[in-house]
């Protein structure tokens, strides 16, 4: 039943609610559908659970942004909740321990940015390693998944555990596939099964793979913690555990909000969030730059005259790389990476455009509608940078950009993502071309639903850039990491 003034939506059947009206493999056409018919904020039963879907710019700024500490809850009884069990940062409850470890995170990451080596180092040194597998396969096409998947878990490492691991390792590779099926599993359809129907949570189904797979990468996490306790000097961290452990002998206290269960956690969410996001998102990009020649060369263009002779881009360059910076928005509008973002719950009774919502209500967001939302995009169903472009073609961002989301639960990795989009992307368009292979087929732009949208596989024809910038002097010396 439907609580009185609840938001309206479709009949729900007993024990499935409203699940078997989706489709599972993609229902975010069906989730639009329904909001044609029962507004931009409907309501839908999973199993026996009432949800609010919130579909379009304005009443996502009414939930998420004016009334932002409603909205700003996680729901519990998920898979990803008992993954993580309510630990560190994305699925903790609205409330101290996750204002400060959110705070911070944020903090941790500002402060690699102007340290010994900093992010921006980091993020080019990786670079380094990904030009040079593109370059072993001059004329040829790749399968460019791990490739990314490789290069945006790296990042993070690097950030979190003070190194990178060779692409080759093992364990890399175990913990790559692991994250990029546990994606899969969490919200593909098995997690929607998980999620609603209770009952079949202890039946050897695939989410049990997703729990003893996190369980592994969990128990390696702290064995890298264990190995930094022997060798940290004490106020001179070298990366984010480092910085972990200094805050844990600061609040050196009965009841601290900081211990290493709770690192654990934090550091494994850092981890997942990192990863896929960026990765599936710079997938995306490659697809749209390699069948769209014309925006790739204005891209390179763009970048061979602002870059001149300098050996590499650095983030503030963005600022004199107004079509570049438009593709690159755009790649992220049309990668639409987390269409459903990350749930939400209310944490009182609260209301939305009119409609009554109980505390404890699972919310929704569509992000994905508001990306494409008509009334807010130039050309919503194409991929074209004039989208943030004004008629003098300086960048603009519109207010419905919001991969990232908006309000207090927001991406707390936005900055380090849009540094590693920048900087990726432009420095493998100076000195490659990307190219649709030649028996490639018709291009398919249809996504895979997933917590992180990705496109479907693809190969990625690579040839050197044999002009300005490319020609084996300027913009092509190797790093010295
Ligand atoms: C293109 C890349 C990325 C996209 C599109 C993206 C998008 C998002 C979205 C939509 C949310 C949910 C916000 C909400 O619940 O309202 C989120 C949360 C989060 N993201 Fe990202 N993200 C990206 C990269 C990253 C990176 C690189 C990191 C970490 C280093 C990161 C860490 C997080 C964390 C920790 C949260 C949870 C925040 C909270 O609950 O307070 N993300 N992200």
């Amino acid at each position: 039943r439907r609580p009185k003034n609840f938001p309206p939506g479709p009949r729900p059947f007993p024990i499935f609610g409203n699940l078997l009206q989706l489709n599972l493999e993609n229902p975010i056409s069906d989730l639009n559908k329904l909001s044609e018919r029962y507004g931009k904020v409907f309501s839908f039963f999973f199993g026996g659970r009432p949800a609010v879907i919130i579909s379009g710019l304005q009443p996502m700024k009414e939930a998420l942004v004016t009334k932002s500490v409603d909205f700003a809850g996680r729901p519990n009884g998920l898979l990803l909740t008992h993954l993580t069990q309510g630990k560190g940062v994305i699925m903790a409850d609205y409330g101290a321990s996750w204002r400060e470890h959110r705070r911070f995170a944020l903090m941790t990451m500002k402060n690699f940015g102007l340290g010994k080596q900093s992010m921006e180092e980091r993020i080019l040194g990786e670079i380094s390693h990904v030009s040079s597998i593109l370059e072993r396969n001059h004329g040829k096409c790749i399968d460019p998944q791990t490739l990314f998947h490789n290069a945006a878990c790296d990042i993070i490492c690097v950030i979190l555990f003070g190194h990178r691991y060779d692409y080759e390792d093992s364990f890399f590779q175990a913990m790559v596939t692991m994250m990029a099926e546990n994606s899969k599993i969490a919200n593909g359809p098995w997690g929607m099964i998980y999620d609603t129907l209770p009952l079949l949570r202890s039946l050897p189904l695939p989410f049990q793979k997703a729990i003893n797979d996190y369980n592994t990468v969990k128990l390696h996490t702290l064995g890298i913690v264990e190995q930094h306790k022997k060798t940290r000097v004490p106020g001179e961290p070298r990366d984010i555990i480092d910085c972990y452990l200094d805050e844990i002998e600061k609040r050196n206290q009965n009841g601290s909000l900081f211990d290493e269960d709770q690192m654990a956690s934090f550091l494994l969410d850092l981890l997942f969030a990192g990863t896929d996001t960026t990765s599936n998102t710079l997938r995306t990009s490659f697809l749209y730059l390699m069948t769209h020649p014309e925006v790739q060369e204005r891209c390179q263009k763009e970048i061979d005259e602002v870059l001149g002779e300098k050996l590499e881009a650095s983030f503030e360059d963005r600022h004199r790389m107004p079509y570049t910076q438009a593709m690159i928005h755009e790649a992220q509008r049309v990668a639409n990476t987390l269409p459903l973002s990350v749930f939400h719950c209310t944490i009182k009774d609260t209301e939305l455009m009119g409609y009554k919502i109980p505390k404890g209500t699972l919310i929704i967001p569509n992000l994905s509608s508001v990306l494409n939302e008509e009334s807010q995009w130039k050309f919503p169903h194409d991929f074209n940078p004039s989208n943030f472009l004004n008629d003098e073609g300086e960048f603009v961002k519109p207010e419905a950009f919001i991969p990232f989301s908006v309000g207090p639960r927001m991406c707390l990795g936005e900055g380090l993502a849009r540094m590693e989009l920048f900087l990726i992307l432009v420095t493998l368009l100076r000195r490659f071309h990307f190219f649709w292979p030649e028996d490639g087929g018709v291009p398919d732009y249809t996504p895979v639903f997933g917590v992180t949208q990705a496109p479907k596989p693809y190969r990625l024809g690579v040839r050197l850039r044999g002009r300005q910038g490319c020609d084996g002097t300027v913009g092509t010396k190797q790093r010295v990491n």
